[in-house]
């Protein structure tokens, strides 16, 4: 028997309309014409495990943050829908003490941290607010959720500005975990930190997950951390997944160009040596995406098919994915 996956995602898409000031869109509208729209994620799928981190991958511009806005409810989508433990995500979202269920960490926890509040305030209020903290029991509850994240009791009472930027995500990690969330999104969250500091941040992440069954979903461009860190990867070109697999087998024998073609940029991976040859080239216009496979352009392996006819995400060599040479 299969397990229910925490949160379920089915065929999400987000267009933006783009060039659309006040006047442009006005215009448009009185003209009846369609702004023009970039499809930012186009019918994305995905399941997390209760327990398990969900990695999502892929170049700047892909879909990532879009996703994950839309993963947290802070973003509505244009089609699609999701689900908290098979439950209707509308419903869910809806109820504020639930919805505290999904939390976000942010790339950057400068701007994400109220500057006018002390860390007490920052990390415990949303918990006194929906009633699982007594007021007066706030600054000891906080204090405990700090230790967990290696920050003493001293840092109560300071406001953001007086941490590194390090500190500062540890800051905006406790606040996720004050509300004993099942789901933790973690958009580029270690991306703005020096590198021995990224280290600290993700055992942090490991450590948390070890004690708890938080599920995770974590998005980055960096596929050293990925690989650490994940279960599974999805792997997004042009707003659309096509690859997912569980973490080892990606690495090990990624299966769509694209995948190999991320993976040879990594360090002391040569998949090159394999015979594998990719064209780097740039990522095609979001508002004009190539006909068929929206790869084809930049890769080797393309034939005519490729170019008119999208290959689905399906089943193929222990994984999904979308390419018609697997
Ligand atoms: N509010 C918006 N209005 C118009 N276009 C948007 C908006 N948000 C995102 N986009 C476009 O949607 C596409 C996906 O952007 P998104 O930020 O989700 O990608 P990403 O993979 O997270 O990139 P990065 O790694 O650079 O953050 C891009 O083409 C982006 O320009």
């Amino acid at each position: 028997m299969s397990v229910q996956p925490v949160f379920e995602a089915r065929h999400l898409s987000r267009s933006f309309a783009v060039g659309g000031g006040p006047a442009e869109r006005l215009t448009a509208k009185l003209r009846r014409r369609e702004l023009p729209e970039v499809r930012a994620v186009s019918d994305v799928s995905l399941t997390v495990a209760p327990g398990e981190t969900l990695g999502i991958v892929g170049e700047s511009g892909c879909g990532k943050s879009t996703l994950a806005r839309m993963i947290a409810g802070i973003l509505p989508a244009s089609a699609g829908s999701c689900a908290f433990h098979g439950q209707d995500y509308e419903a869910f979202l809806a109820d504020r003490r639930q919805a505290l269920k999904v939390q976000m960490v942010f790339q950057d926890p400068l701007s994400s941290l109220n500057p006018r509040m002390r860390v007490a305030e920052i990390v415990g209020e949303a918990a006194v607010v929906h009633g699982l903290v007594p007021r007066a029991e706030r600054d000891t509850y906080v204090a405990g959720i700090l230790g967990q994240v290696g920050l003493g009791p001293e840092a109560l009472g300071r406001y953001p500005h007086q941490f590194s930027g390090g500190q500062r995500q540890r800051i905006g990690i406790a606040r996720a975990l004050a509300v004993n969330p099942e789901l933790l999104i973690c958009d580029e969250a270690v991306a703005a930190l020096d590198v021995s500091v990224q280290a600290q941040i993700v055992n942090l992440l490991m450590d948390i997950r070890a004690a708890s069954r938080l599920s995770m979903i974590f998005i980055s461009h960096d596929l050293g951390v990925i690989r650490h860190l994940c279960d599974r990867v999805a792997v997004m070109y042009l707003g659309r997944v096509v690859e997912l697999a569980d973490t080892a087998r990606l690495f090990a024998e990624p299966a769509h160009p694209y995948t190999r073609m991320l993976l040879e940029g990594m360090p002391r991976i040569s998949l090159t040596r394999r015979g594998f040859q990719p064209i780097r080239g740039e990522i095609p216009s979001p508002l004009a995406p190539p006909p068929g496979c929206h790869f084809h352009p930049r890769c080797p392996m393309a034939t005519d098919r490729c170019k008119t006819e999208r290959p689905e995400l399906r089943a193929v060599a222990g994984r999904l994915a979308s390419c018609h040479h697997i």
